[in-house]
């Protein structure tokens, strides 16, 4: 196992297997490296599934023991079933995705090793959901998180970023989970800095309130040091980093973007390493300089002035600026 230089295990990865996607969110912060193509454009770009696997058997050595693949939408990826079975056995399987094309594929990711899933569903209406989401695919969600109910990927998190458009369902979500088994809400908090729209924040702090309120019983997971709250029986977490030292304190993965770029930080694009036509040993080597060079975002890298702002911090302004 790798620990960067604040202690924090490398225990996960997080690949992006796209930047395309049929929706187009609002809030959408495109992770990886900020690519603005349509959904439908060539995917030259993208890893193919052996520089996939290859990066995975070398983290694998490493201990890493669970892998997310998410996008964009990581099932417009055909290949997604190839990448999965081919997966490290060692390694828990989970994806992320917007739910389109689970009906009718969620069983054969299941075969080919699939383990756990999170689906977007950010309101309870299919005009909010269309508003939201610039889609009209409402039903073909709610049917793709009732296939990947059936095909047993239990339990199904629904992924809920909560800002201005979507705070009003947060009750009528928590309701919905506790109501029907085999579902989990996962709150996350709206990110301002990488959407550009600083007035629809909500503060999530309100929510967390509101939440200890209702629950029965609240637990910390100890990746970010997440909290989850028990209500009626129904379980919602919340994600909560923005300007949050202790949940990057307790940061555990390595990122990939769908070009193969290793990356320590999700909010970072100076932190950059590209696999490209890298051979197993240099992506070992790779690996451990990026784990290396981890830095957590809040409370390190960028770090509180006299006035109490959040700015970077001196020690990698000059990185930064390079990047
Ligand atoms: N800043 C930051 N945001 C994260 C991190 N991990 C997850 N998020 C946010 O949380 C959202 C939902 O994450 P998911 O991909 O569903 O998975 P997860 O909650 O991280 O993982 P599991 O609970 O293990 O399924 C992402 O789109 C990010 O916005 C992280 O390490 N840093
Ligand atoms: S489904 Fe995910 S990747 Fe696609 S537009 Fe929405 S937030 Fe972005
Ligand atoms: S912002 Fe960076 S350091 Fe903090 S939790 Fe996210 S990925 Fe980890």
């Amino acid at each position: 196992m790798l620990t960067d230089e604040f202690g924090r295990e490398v225990t996960g990865v997080r690949v992006s297997l796209t930047d395309r996607c049929n929706f187009d969110c609002v809030y959408c912060h495109n992770e990886g490296l900020g690519d603005t193509r349509g959904p439908m454009d060539p995917q030259d770009d993208e890893m193919g599934a052996d520089d996939v696997v290859r990066f995975l058997e070398v983290a694998a050595e490493f201990g890493v023991d669970s892998v997310k693949f998410t996008g964009g939408e990581p099932m417009l990826r055909q290949d997604l079933e190839e990448i999965i079975r081919r997966t490290p056995d060692q390694m828990e399987v989970s994806l992320t995705t917007n739910g389109t094309f689970l009906p009718g594929r969620a069983e054969a990711l299941v075969d080919a090793g699939l383990e756990r899933v999170n689906v977007s569903q950010d309101a309870l209406d299919p005009q909010d959901f269309a508003e939201i989401t610039k889609s009209g695919a409402y039903e073909k969600v709610i049917e793709g998180v009732d296939a990947a109910l059936e095909s047993g990927l239990t339990p199904v998190k629904l992924n809920m970023v909560v800002f201005e458009h979507t705070a009003g369902y947060v009750p009528e979500m928590v309701d919905h989970v506790a109501e029907n088994e085999g579902l989990q809400l996962q709150l996350i908090e709206y990110m301002p800095e990488l959407t550009g729209k600083p007035e629809w924040n909500i503060d999530i702090e309100r929510v967390h309130d509101w939440l200890a309120e209702k629950a029965d019983d609240i637990e910390h997971r100890e990746m970010h040091d997440r909290k989850r709250y028990w209500i009626n029986g129904g379980m919602v977490e919340i994600v909560d980093p923005v300007e949050n030292p202790t949940f990057c304190a307790n940061c555990h993965r390595v990122r990939v973007t769908h070009e193969g770029y290793l990356k320590g930080c999700l909010n970072r694009n100076d932190d950059l390493v590209s696999m490209g036509d890298m051979d197993r040993s240099e992506i070992r080597a790779a690996f451990r300089d990026v784990v290396a060079n981890r830095v957590p975002y809040y409370g390190e890298y960028m770090i509180r002035n006299d006035e109490g702002e959040w700015e970077i911090n001196d020690k990698y302004i000059e990185e930064y600026a390079g990047a």
